[in-house]
């Protein structure tokens, strides 16, 4: 019998609305059913993150051979650095029969959108765009700048929201989860079911 394929889900949204905390909390869950892609990126780590945990760590160059060399799903330049997901273990993970969890900016889910359309797409938005300054800048990881120059950016990430299928409000982190987790759990369901009509409509039935 022919394994089936892991689900690709994709959790995107403006800086600051709280993908990361959101992800950490529902990786936290005793039942996460699905893997954490760790990205590539070359911004410099902040205090406390580890290279091969929060992020692979590279330089310029580095990342820029990566995508000669065509090892990314997708990639994309944010604020001045690149982030990107390694293709590879995207790809073992899905053939191995695991659900892989992506954390990434808009303009990559929009290439993967592309170029695995079968994915969850699921946008995380905030409450209000005050509430969303207001993480940003209560996050204080970034310099005034950096932070402007995000925000900024915000506007054009939220006009992305139709393209997705699923737009989750990030009020409290715990309803955002099980938001999220109701999301995925439907979407398993709703495959099942299609593969059941296709098999049968293929046995005739
Ligand atoms: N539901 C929430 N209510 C209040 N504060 C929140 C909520 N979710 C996250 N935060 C806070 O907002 C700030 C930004 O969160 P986080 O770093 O997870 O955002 P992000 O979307 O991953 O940002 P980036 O895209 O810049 O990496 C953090 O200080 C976090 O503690
Ligand atoms: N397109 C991609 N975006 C990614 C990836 N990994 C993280 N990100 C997003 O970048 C911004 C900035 O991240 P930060 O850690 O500097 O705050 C944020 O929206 C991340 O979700 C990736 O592999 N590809």
């Amino acid at each position: 019998m022919i394994k089936e394929r892991g689900l690709l889900i994709v959790l995107s949204g403006p800086s600051g609305v709280g993908k990361g905390t959101v992800r950490k909390e529902l990786f936290s869950q005793p039942n996460t059913n699905y893997e954490y892609s760790i990205s590539m990126t070359t911004r410099n780590p902040r205090e406390g993150e580890v290279d091969g945990v929060d992020y692979f760590f590279k330089t310029r160059e580095e990342f820029e051979t990566l995508i000669e060399q065509g090892g990314l799903l997708e990639h994309a330049e944010f604020v001045g650095n690149y982030y990107g997901t390694p293709l590879a273990y995207v790809n073992e993970t899905l053939d191995a029969g695991r659900d892989v969890f992506l954390e990434i900016e808009v303009q990559g889910a929009a290439q993967i959108r592309q170029k695995a359309p079968d994915a969850l797409f699921i946008f995380l938005a905030p409450p209000s765009l005050t509430e969303l300054k207001d993480r940003l800048v209560g996050r204080g990881t970034e310099t005034a700048e950096v932070i402007a120059k995000r925000i900024a950016t915000a506007s054009e990430e939220l006009e992305m929201m139709s393209l997705y299928d699923y737009v989750v409000e990030n009020d409290e982190v715990t309803n955002a989860c099980d938001r999220i987790n109701a999301i995925i759990k439907a979407e398993h369901c709703r495959r099942e079911r299609v593969e059941k009509r296709y098999l049968s409509m293929l046995r005739g039935e």
